[in-house]
């Protein structure tokens, strides 16, 4: 089951309801960065090594950013904690895909806590002003689960 807002706004720090959506939370752009060099991946993480990032933008201190076609990282200005017995799934916001731009994002676990990040692609220029709302929160209950997040992007 979909948590409404008036439940899983418990779960996100914003800054005011502009962000309470009918079904969900918006979240809010807090820095955007550009990916250089490669990434390792493999089964057991041993190898895992992130690309490096460089930050062209933050909502603290610009006021806003036009980007080119391309690939960027978005880091989320809202801190979100997910309940022990929930998940929370992320969509872009439907602005942002009409004006030629996405969001990729992954399952968010039970027990995260911290400032999502998510892969921007923007194949149509955008500008992008501070603290823009890009994204929706949904949290979801979830039985069985198995043990809560504690990777090593929890707390970041
Ligand atoms: O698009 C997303 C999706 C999730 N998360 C956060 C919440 C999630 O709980 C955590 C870890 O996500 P996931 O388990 O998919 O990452 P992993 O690559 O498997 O890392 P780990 O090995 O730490 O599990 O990252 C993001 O920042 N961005």
């Amino acid at each position: 089951m979909i948590l409404g807002p008036k439940l899983s706004k418990k779960f996100v720090e914003i800054m005011d309801d502009t962000q309470v959506q009918q079904c969900g939370i918006d979240l809010r752009v807090g820095s955007i960065y550009r990916i250089e060099g490669e990434g390792v991946l493999d089964y057991s993480n041993e190898k895992r090594k992130l690309p490096s990032y460089r930050k062209i933008f933050s909502s603290e201190n610009d006021i806003k950013i036009s980007l080119d076609r391309g690939i960027y990282l978005i880091k989320v200005a809202d801190k979100i904690k997910i309940p022990e017995d929930m998940a929370a799934l992320v969509y872009p916001r439907s602005s942002l895909l009409r004006m030629g731009c996405t969001l990729y994002t992954a399952v968010h676990d039970p027990g995260y806590e911290g400032y999502p990040e998510y892969l921007l692609n923007v194949m149509n220029p955008i500008t992008i002003y501070r603290y823009a709302r890009v994204a929706q929160i949904l949290f979801i209950r979830s039985s069985g689960v198995v043990g809560t997040y504690s990777g090593i992007y929890q707390k970041r």
